[in-house]
C-alpha cells in the first residue's frame, strides 16, 4: 500500500495556470474521488502525477519519493475515458497487456498472467487474441484497466473511466473497479463530474475549482455537510447525488443557475468563487474580503477543511 502526495503542484500552460499549486494526498489503500466543474484542472492534476502534464512548480510524490525517480513511473497507472488511449485498435488485447507488464515477466510466464488479468476483470481469457475494435465500449475498459493492473501498480488513477459508457454498463465497471481497488488495496484517484459516483467509490473527496482545491474531507462528511459555497452549489445543481447511482442529472459541468462558468484565463481577485458565491449577500457582510483577499486554507491540517473565509 502505498500513499500519492501532491505537494504545492503547479501546471501551466502558458500564460493559462490550470492547476495552481495544489496539496492533496491519496492516503494507502484508500480512494480520493476529485470532482469539480469541466476545465477546473481535475485532468491536468491527475496527469502531472504520470508525467503527462507539465509539473511548472511543486512536487508529486508516491511514499515520500519524487515520481520523477521511479523507472516509467510504473507504479502509477492510469485508466482513461477513452480505452483507445491506452488500446492499439491493431494489436490483439493479449498483447497489449503484456506489452504493460515488467520486462521482468518470463515469456512462460506472460501467457497465464494475461490469463489472470482478463479473469481479474471478469473477462473470458479465450479472448486475449482478439481486437480491441472487437468487443463492447464496457469490456473494452475492462481491458484497459486489466492493462494498467499489468504495471502492477500501487496506485490507479481513473479519469471519467466510466462516462463514455451506456448507462446500462457503468455501475458493473464501477462495482469491478472498486472490487479490484479494494482486492489489491490499490491507492487511487477517482475523478468523474458524476457526484453519485464519486460518493460510491471515494473514501475522500477533494472538490476542485479554477485550478484550485476548495475543500476536501471524508467523502461523507463534505457531500452532507458541505463546508465551501461552491461544493453546496454542486451538490444543489445535483439533487439526485443521494439517490440514484448513475443519473445524468449528477452532471456537474453543466454551469451553476443564474451564475456566469469561471474562465480559467481569467481568474478573479480574491477568493476565486466570488463573482459566483451567494453567502456574501446572505450573511450580509460586506465583500471587500471576498474580494480583495484570497482565502488561505488555514485549516488543511484538519480532515475536513475548506478554503472560504465564511467556511460554515
Ligand atoms: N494540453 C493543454 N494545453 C493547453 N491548455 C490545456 C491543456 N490541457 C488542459 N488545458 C486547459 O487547462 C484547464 C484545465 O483542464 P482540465 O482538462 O484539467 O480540466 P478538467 O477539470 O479535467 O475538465 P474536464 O472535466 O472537461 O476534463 C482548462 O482550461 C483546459 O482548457
Amino acid at each position: 500500500m502505498s500513499a500519492l502526495e501532491f505537494d504545492a503542484v503547479s501546471v501551466r500552460y502558458g500564460k493559462l495556470t490550470a492547476v495552481d499549486g495544489v496539496s492533496l494526498t491519496v492516503p494507502s489503500g484508500q480512494v480520493v474521488g476529485l470532482v469539480g466543474e469541466s476545465g477546473s484542472g481535475k485532468s491536468t492534476l491527475a496527469r502531472a502525477a504520470v508525467g503527462l502534464s507539465p509539473v511548472s512548480a511543486g512536487q508529486v510524490r508516491l511514499d515520500g519519493v519524487d515520481v520523477r525517480r521511479l523507472p516509467r513511473r510504473r507504479p502509477l497507472q492510469m485508466v482513461f475515458q477513452d480505452p483507445y488511449s491506452s488500446l492499439d485498435p491493431r494489436m490483439g488485447i493479449g498483447e497489449s497487456i503484456t506489452e504493460a507488464m515488467p520486462r521482468s515477466t518470463s515469456r512462460g510466464a506472460r501467457r497465464a498472467e494475461v490469463a489472470r488479468l482478463l479473469e481479474l476483470v471478469q473477462l473470458d481469457p479465450e479472448r486475449a487474441s482478439m481486437l480491441p475494435g472487437q468487443l463492447s465500449g464496457g469490456q473494452r475498459q475492462r481491458v484497459a484497466l486489466a492493462r494498467a493492473l499489468a504495471g502492477q501498480p500501487k496506485v490507479l488513477i481513473a479519469d471519467e473511466i466510466t462516462s463514455a459508457l451506456d448507462v446500462s454498463v457503468q455501475g458493473a465497471v464501477l462495482n469491478l473497479v472498486r472490487d479490484v481497488q479494494r482486492r489489491l488495496s490499490l491507492s487511487m484517484l477517482f475523478i468523474s463530474h458524476n457526484l453519485a459516483v464519486v460518493r460510491y467509490v471515494s473514501d475522500i473527496v477533494a472538490v476542485m475549482y479554477l485550478g484550485r482545491i476548495v475543500e476536501a474531507g471524508p467523502a461523507e462528511q463534505v457531500l452532507t455537510d458541505p463546508q465551501h459555497p461552491y461544493t453546496r452549489d454542486l451538490l444543489a445543481a445535483a439533487p439526485s447525488a443521494h439517490r440514484n447511482l448513475l443519473a445524468d442529472t449528477d452532471d456537474v459541468t453543466a454551469p451553476l443557475a443564474d451564475t456566469e462558468p469561471a474562465d480559467p484565463h481569467h481568474p478573479p481577485p480574491g477568493c476565486r468563487y466570488h463573482p459566483r458565491c451567494p453567502i456574501g449577500p446572505l450573511v450580509h457582510t460586506d465583500r471587500t474580503l471576498c474580494v480583495s483577499a484570497d482565502p488561505a486554507d488555514d485549516a488543511a491540517h484538519r480532515p475536513h477543511h475548506a478554503a472560504c473565509h465564511f467556511a460554515a
